[in-house]
């Protein structure tokens, strides 16, 4: 980066107190990325408080709507959200600001002189960009990010003809206040049937009665953020409704994708067809899929799996085995790490081509957070 000798770039940070935003400062703070930044901290809500403890020079924290204040950095990262960058963002650029954008929003993500980044991923892409002066930095949907962190390696291989993933999405992809709704609706059900649970003698059906009278009797409140209650329950409708049958999830699977590795529209290359449902899960913060690929050509098994475990550091190859499943392939076991586990790999009945995976991300760190500080990283390098 172009910046003046002897000066550590500025860079500011927006929504670092929000959920994403928070993974993100620990994981910034366990890299050592602040050692080699000057960073600059800014707030929607508490203009001239007081900045988190990885402030240096700039001891409070500046008006995120501030044009001239962002401005003055060389680098934007924000996790604010989408209504932020919509707001924001073209207003930065109409004063011709050149820094760099990094942004955990959808809002830019398919413009064209956005990148999607997950560099372990498409680095091809990101340096292609950088060369010719790209700015915008886009971390990817949270699912689709996982799901590349995972079998990506099928996909640069050239060998995907189509691939349909079934998610299972956790409660925290809809922000904080979605995490603790479920949590609160599982507490209310357990009260409801808390006596007939302590004892052994009582009839199951009475509790799974009880369960689902006060399922169907949540209120409005009790719902506020999921619609229906989720605790118990699923919800097989992720995002906006695109109006032809599909979600906008959904369709991010087949569009972010394909824009990630750099195919299909703009690119002059084909797309892969990428299709499939998205569904929302009583989990925390983990997002798991279960993958149908095509393939281009019937392929041994054992070469499939050790693509899939030599694509990358993060990747963790698990035996398809029910063993090896329940102690590797659980958002229990992947909550709070790094790793992408891929498992359930097999042949399926439909042909030798056709192929079955199971993939599970921590939607917090991969899905959101980690793209962002590694591409802080990969401009403070070139
Ligand atoms: N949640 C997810 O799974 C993913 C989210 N994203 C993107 O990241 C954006 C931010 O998501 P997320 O981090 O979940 O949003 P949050 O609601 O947790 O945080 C967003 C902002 O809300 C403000 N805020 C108000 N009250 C509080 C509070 N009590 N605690 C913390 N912050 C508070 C903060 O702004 P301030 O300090 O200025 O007041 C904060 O930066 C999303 O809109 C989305 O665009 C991307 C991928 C995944
Ligand atoms: N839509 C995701 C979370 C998210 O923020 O996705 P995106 O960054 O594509 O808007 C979910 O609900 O699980």
């Amino acid at each position: 980066m172009s910046i003046s000798s002897g000066q550590q770039p500025l860079v500011g940070l927006v929504g670092w107190r929000g959920m994403v935003g928070s993974v993100l400062m620990d994981r910034m703070q366990a890299e050592g990325d602040f050692n080699l930044i000057e960073p600059v901290f800014f707030s929607t809500s508490n203009t001239g408080g007081k900045a988190p403890a990885q402030a240096k020079n700039e001891a409070t924290l500046k008006d995120a709507f501030d044009i001239e204040a962002l401005r003055k950095c060389d680098i934007v990262i924000t996790c604010q959200g989408g209504d932020y960058t919509s707001e924001v963002f073209p207003k930065l650029r109409a004063t011709g600001w050149s820094g760099h954008w990094i942004d955990a929003a959808s809002t830019l993500r398919m413009n064209s002189d956005a990148i999607i980044i997950l560099d372990p991923v498409n680095m091809p892409v990101i340096k292609n960009a950088l060369a010719k002066g790209g700015r915008n930095w886009i971390g990817g949907n949270c699912t689709v990010s996982c799901m590349l962190m995972g079998v990506g390696a099928l996909y640069k291989a050239g060998l995907v003809e189509w691939m349909s993933s079934m998610t299972y999405q956790a409660a925290s992809g809809g922000g904080a206040q979605h995490m603790r709704e479920l949590l609160t609706q599982f507490g209310t059900l357990n009260t409801q049937v808390r006596s007939l649970l302590d004892d052994p003698k009582s009839a199951i059906l009475e509790i799974d009665r009880k369960i689902l009278n006060r399922q169907q009797s949540m209120s409005a409140l009790e719902t506020e953020n999921f619609g229906v209650p989720l605790g118990g329950s699923l919800i097989p409708w992720i995002d906006k409704d695109l109006g032809n049958g599909v979600s906008k999830e959904e369709w991010k699977a087949g569009a972010e994708t394909n824009k990630i590795l750099g195919q299909g529209e703009g690119f002059g290359t084909p797309a892969t067809p990428i299709d499939g449902f998205c569904v929302r899960v009583g989990t925390m913060r983990c997002h798991s899929q279960a993958l149908t690929f095509k393939l281009k050509k019937d392929v041994p098994l054992a070469d499939i799996e050790a693509l899939i475990a030599n694509d990358n550091a993060w990747v963790k190859f698990v035996p398809n085995t029910k063993e090896a499943t329940l102690q590797h392939l659980t958002p229990v076991a992947v909550t709070g790490t790094l790793g992408i586990p891929v498992g359930r790999v097999r042949k399926l009945a439909m042909g030798p081509e056709y192929v079955g995976a199971y993939t599970i991300g921590d939607q917090l760190l991969w899905g959101a957070a980690e793209p962002l500080r590694r591409m802080l990283r990969i401009l403070l390098d070139a």
